[in-house]
């Protein structure tokens, strides 16, 4: 009766069709079957194959919806608070942190998504970020093309890593790892090294490295908002100051607890995700070179309007490099950075024609949706022109690499600008003037990129 129960669901309505797997367990380890990154899982192929775009199952101890439907997905993100919550697994929750603004919802999660805004919203990204980035990325071009230690070859994934962490720890926390005995950043390599492990947290598992590593980057952060507290008059104020002022106030919902694990989501969010895209559009670029034929004259245009081969690259600039939008849009449409996006459905909701009951979880995947040839022809080609004539900047029913609704992605225009600048460089340091040799095997050159993803 109780397996029955198991496999049969109750529900007020027609439930998707599909299978809740073994008792207790469902079909947690089919789901987990490795397979290549950028692919459509065979867990989720095989099973839209014999249920359709809509289909339950059972995955690590919790009743879900798959749903790979653009309309529904659109939905799921429309009634964000309303019929459906966001949702992570308890172990994630430890992970990112109790205090996380992934777990508050409504007028508390758009406050602190304001917060957040202050720092990456367009506004700062124009009048300050622009230009910071701007020195922070030709400064790590050039000192890669300097470096002759490692026999010529730059693993992207890491130096970008490296670059962007630097320059985003000195923004939210003024921390340098080179004037600090801290080791923030080997914290946080302990932390990402088990971030997607089984969560069983004993010494010696990938899970318990990963939670120490958080502990141990929590604990610098804590002790840097200690300092500060006690520091006054500083000259340089950053988003910790910030913070510091907002918990001040008398009305706030702010507190450090929620400042410093705030903190720390945002390091790990801007860094990890922004520089696997930057790996991928290199990638990418450098078997293209129809790509980057029309990547350099569009930044050759650039230059040729400049007064000064040395400037900054400008706001006006940034917004006209079309071209370059769309090669990013291309690449996380691809990247498919983050796998699945997750859902708590907190009323019983009625879509083509099946109930999701209250209490089960929804899971959206943007792989089928980017990888989808009724939506984009030839799929799995990577062509920027695709993006031609269409709007870049924005989620859609089609497009959810940086997902929808009020939780869309609060960093998606930093990333975008990080990308971007990094292309600009690339394209003129290596193809068009300084370094004649380019830096990228694919840009015909003996010198070899490891890009760092080994599945490529
Ligand atoms: C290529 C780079 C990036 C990709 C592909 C990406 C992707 C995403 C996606 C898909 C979501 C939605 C998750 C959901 O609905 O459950 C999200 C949310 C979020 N992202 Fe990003 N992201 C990127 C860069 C960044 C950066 C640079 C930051 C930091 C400034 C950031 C901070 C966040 C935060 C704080 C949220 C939660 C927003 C909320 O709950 O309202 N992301 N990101």
């Amino acid at each position: 009766h109780w397996v029955y129960n198991w496999s049969n669901p109750k529900c007020n309505g027609k439930l998707p069709p599909g299978s809740m797997g073994f008792p207790i367990i469902g079909e947690t380890i089919q789901f987990f079957t490795p397979h290549a990154l950028y692919d459509i899982p065979p867990f989720i192929i095989n099973r839209i194959v014999r249920y359709g775009s809509v289909f339950r199952t059972s995955l690590v101890g919790r009743k879900v919806v798959v749903s790979t439907d653009p309309e529904i997905n659109y939905q799921i993100f429309q009634q964000e608070g309303k019929s459906f919550l966001i949702w992570y697994t308890e172990s994630f929750i430890e992970i990112l942190g109790q205090q996380s603004m992934l777990k508050y919802h409504g007028m508390v999660h758009k406050y602190l998504k304001n917060l957040i805004l202050h720092l990456v919203g367009p506004e700062n990204l124009k009048a300050k970020l622009l230009h910071e980035m701007d020195e922070s990325t030709r400064r790590h071009l050039h000192s890669w093309a300097n470096n002759n230690s490692n026999a010529n070859t730059v693993d992207i994934k890491e130096a970008t890593s490296n670059m962007i962490f630097e320059y985003f720890a000195k923004k939210l926390i003024s921390y340098e790892e080179s004037k600090n005995s801290r080791r923030l950043r080997d914290n946080y390599n302990a932390f990402i090294d088990g971030l997607i492990s089984f969560p069983i947290n004993i010494p010696g598992t990938a899970y318990h490295a990963c939670l120490q590593g958080r502990k141990s980057a929590v604990k610098v952060i804590r002790e840097i908002l200690k300092e500060r507290k006690a520091s006054k008059n500083r000259d340089d104020s950053d988003f910790l100051d910030y913070l510091l002022e907002e918990v001040k106030k008398e009305d706030t919902i702010l507190s450090e607890e929620i400042a410093v694990d705030m903190a720390f989501v945002l390091l790990f969010a801007t860094y990890e995700t922004t520089s696997a895209a930057i790996t991928l559009a290199v990638k990418f670029i450098s078997d293209h070179p129809q790509v980057l034929a029309q990547l350099t004259k569009e930044h050759e245009a650039i230059l040729k309007c400049r007064e000064s081969d040395d400037s900054e690259i400008t706001w006006q600039e940034y917004k006209s490099m079309t071209f370059t939008h769309m090669v990013i849009n291309e690449t996380v449409r691809l990247a498919n950075i983050v796998p699945g996006i997750f859902r708590k459905v907190v009323k019983d909701v009625e879509m083509k024609g099946f109930t999701i009951p209250a209490g089960w979880v929804v899971m959206a995947v943007p792989s089928v949706l980017h990888l989808n040839p009724d939506v984009y022809e030839n799929p799995l080609l990577f062509n920027p022109w695709r993006w031609e004539g269409k709007e870049l900047h924005a989620g859609s029913k089609t497009f959810m690499a940086f997902g929808g609704g009020v939780r869309l992605c609060v960093g998606a225009d930093f990333a975008k600008l990080q990308m971007a600048i990094f292309l600009h460089y690339l394209v003129i340091f290596y193809v068009l003037f300084f370094y004649k040799e380019p830096l990228v095997s694919g840009f015909k050159t003996h010198q070899l990129i490891y890009c760092g993803y080994e599945f490529l």
